[in-house]
C-alpha cells in the first residue's frame, strides 16, 4: 500500500524523479524535517540530503505531501521566477482552519488571496508612506525601551523585542496605541503562532485546536475595531492614510467592490502574523550577535552615536537618518543570513515540468530553503564567519542572499521591516552596552531561530 501511495501519479510524468526517500508512511520525512529545526539546525536535514544523493533538487515526503527541495541559487532562481507560470504558493491545509476567511466566495485560493493582497499592500508601503512611520516607529520605540528596558539591569529579550514589533504594528496597521489594549492583543497571538506549525489535530488541549480559538477571539476584536473605524471615517474623526486598517476600508478592487469587514479582518490577522515574529526574532537575533562580537558591536555604536548627535533634544529619527545607518544595515543583513527568520517557503507545481534533468510531477509541493545559499561557501566564503563586508558595494549575487524571498511573491514587508529594525538597533546601542547571562544559549528553530530562554542579558547603560 505504502508503494501504491507514493508511486501514484509518479508514473505518469517522463523522465526521472529527483533522488530521495519518502520516508514513514504519510508523515514521511515530516518529523526529520522538523526535530532539526528543533535541535538547532534546521540546514542539517537539506544538506546531508545534497550531499548523501550529490543533487540540487531532490524528492522528499512533507507536511503529507509529496515534495522536492530546491536547492542553491538556481533552484532559487527557478522557483522565484515561474511563479504562476509553473508553480504557485502553498500553504498546508491546516492554515486555512486557522485562517479561515482567507478563502473567501469570491476567490478559490489561498494563492489568489495573496495575489489580491499583493495589489492593496504597495499603497501601505510604498516611500511616502514609510517615510511617515519612522517618526512614529521612533517615538514608540522610545515608550518602549523607556518603560521596558530603561532602570533594568537585566532583561529577557526576545520578550521584549515581540512587545515592541507587536506595538509598532498594532499602531501602523490598525491605529491602536494604548499599551493595555495592545497587551490585551498580544496573548492570544502568541498562542495562535504557536499552533501555525503544529501537528493539525484539533482536538481540545492541542496547540492546534488552540491556535484556531485565538484566531477567532482576535478577529472577533479586530471586527470591533473596524466597526468602530468605519463609524470615525464617517464621522471625519479618523483620517484615510492613518493606517493600513483606513486603507483597506477605502480601496475597492477593479470592479469598484469594498472588501467585507471579516475579509479585511483576515487580510490584517495574516499582516500581523507574518510581520510580527519574523521580526522580533531578527531584532533578537541582532542583540544576540552584538554580545558575541564586541567590535561590530561598536562600529556600530559609533555609527548611531553620530546620528544621535546630529539631532536637536526631542527631535524625532527621519528617513534621511536611516539611509544613513549603511554598517548598521550590513550587520542587520549579515544577521539574516545566519540567523534567517524564516528558512524558507512551499510552492506548488501547477504543471510538469523539468529541472536540472529531473521530471517533477505537477501537484508536487516544492521547497526552497534560504540555509541551501547563505551558509554555502560556494555564495559566500567562510559562510560561518560573521562579516559585514560582504553586504558592501553591489553584495552577494543574485539570488543567494534570499531572507525576505524573492520573485513576484518577495515579502512585501521587507522594507517595514528594515526601518523597524534599523529604530531598534539606533535606540538598543545608544541606550545600553550587555552581556548574555548564558554564553552558549541554545537557539530552537521552530519554525524561527529563538534563543531557548529567551536571551537573558546584563545591561550596562552608557555613561551620559
Ligand atoms: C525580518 C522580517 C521579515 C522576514 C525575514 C520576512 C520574510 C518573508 C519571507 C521569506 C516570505 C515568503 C516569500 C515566499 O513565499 O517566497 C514572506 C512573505 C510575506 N511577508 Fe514577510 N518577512 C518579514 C517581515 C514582514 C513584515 C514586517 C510584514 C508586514 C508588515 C510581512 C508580510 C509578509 C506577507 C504579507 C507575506 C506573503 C506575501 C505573498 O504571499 O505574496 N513580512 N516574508
Amino acid at each position: 500500500l505504502h508503494l501504491l501511495y507514493f508511486n501514484k501519479n509518479s508514473s505518469c510524468v517522463a523522465g526521472t524523479l529527483p533522488p530521495g526517500k519518502t520516508g514513514w508512511p504519510f508523515i514521511g520525512e515530516t518529523l526529520e524535517f522538523l526535530s532539526t529545526g528543533w535541535k538547532g539546525h534546521p540546514e542539517k536535514f537539506i544538506f546531508d540530503r545534497m550531499s548523501k544523493y550529490s543533487s540540487s533538487v531532490f524528492k522528499t515526503h512533507l507536511l503529507l505531501e509529496k515534495s522536492a527541495v530546491f536547492c542553491g541559487a538556481a533552484g532559487n532562481k527557478f522557483l522565484f521566477s515561474n511563479e504562476n507560470k509553473l508553480v504557485q504558493v502553498w500553504w498546508p491545509d491546516s492554515i486555512n482552519k486557522i485562517f479561515p476567511s482567507s478563502v473567501d466566495q469570491n476567490t478559490t485560493s489561498i494563492n489568489e488571496q495573496g495575489i489580491k493582497m499583493r495589489r492593496l499592500l504597495p499603497n501601505f508601503f510604498k516611500p511616502e508612506a514609510l517615510q511617515r512611520y519612522v517618526g512614529i516607529m521612533d517615538s514608540i520605540a522610545q515608550r518602549h525601551f523607556g518603560s521596558c528596558w530603561e532602570n533594568k539591569s537585566q532583561v529577557q529579550v526576545y520578550p521584549l523585542a515581540k512587545s515592541y514589533t507587536f506595538w509598532l504594528a498594532c499602531r501602523l496597521f490598525v491605529g491602536v496605541e494604548d499599551p493595555e489594549h495592545v497587551a490585551k492583543f498580544a496573548k492570544p497571538f502568541d498562542v495562535l503562532a504557536a499552533g501555525l506549525i503544529s501537528i493539525p489535530i484539533d482536538l481540545p488541549g492541542t496547540a492546534y485546536n488552540r491556535s484556531i480559538k485565538a484566531s477567532n477571539l482576535i478577529r472577533k476584536e479586530l471586527l470591533t475595531i473596524i466597526k468602530q473605524r468605519k463609524v470615525d471615517l464617517a464621522e471625519g474623526k479618523a483620517s484615510a492614510t492613518q493606517d493600513i486598517l483606513s486603507h483597506m476600508l477605502l480601496t475597492s478592487d477593479e470592479s469598484g467592490k469594498f472588501m467585507h469587514e471579516s475579509e479585511i479582518a483576515a487580510k490584517i490577522l495574516g499582516l500581523l502574523v507574518g510581520g510580527h515574529d519574523t521580526a522580533s526574532s531578527a531584532c533578537t537575533s541582532i542583540v544576540k550577535f552584538l554580545a558575541e562580537l564586541p567590535q561590530v558591536y561598536q562600529a556600530v555604536y559609533n555609527e548611531q552615536m553620530e546620528i544621535a548627535k546630529s539631532k536637536a533634544a526631542g527631535e524625532l529619527l527621519t528617513w534621511d537618518d536611516l539611509q544613513k545607518m549603511k554598517y548598521s544595515w550590513n550587520v542587520a543583513c549579515e544577521v539574516l543570513r545566519l540567523a534567517p527568520p524564516l528558512q524558507g517557503a512551499f510552492r506548488e507545481a501547477i504543471a510538469d515540468f523539468m529541472f536540472n534533468g529531473f521530471s517533477i510531477p505537477k501537484g508536487w509541493k516544492l521547497y526552497w530553503n534560504s540555509n541551501t545559499t547563505h551558509r554555502n561557501p560556494d555564495f559566500f566564503p567562510e559562510p560561518l564567519q560573521f562579516d559585514p563586508s560582504r553586504f558592501e558595494g553591489s553584495g552577494p549575487a543574485p539570488y543567494t542572499f534570499v531572507p525576505f524571498g524573492g520573485g513576484p511573491r518577495m515579502c512585501p514587508g521587507k522594507e517595514y521591516a528594515r526601518l523597524e529594525i534599523l529604530v531598534f538597533m539606533h535606540h538598543i546601542v545608544k541606550r545600553f552596552k550587555w552581556n548574555k547571562v548564558i554564553p552558549d544559549e541554545k537557539i530552537i528553530v521552530d519554525p524561527m531561530p529563538v534563543p531557548a530562554k529567551g536571551l537573558p542579558v546584563k545591561l550596562y547603560p552608557h555613561q551620559p
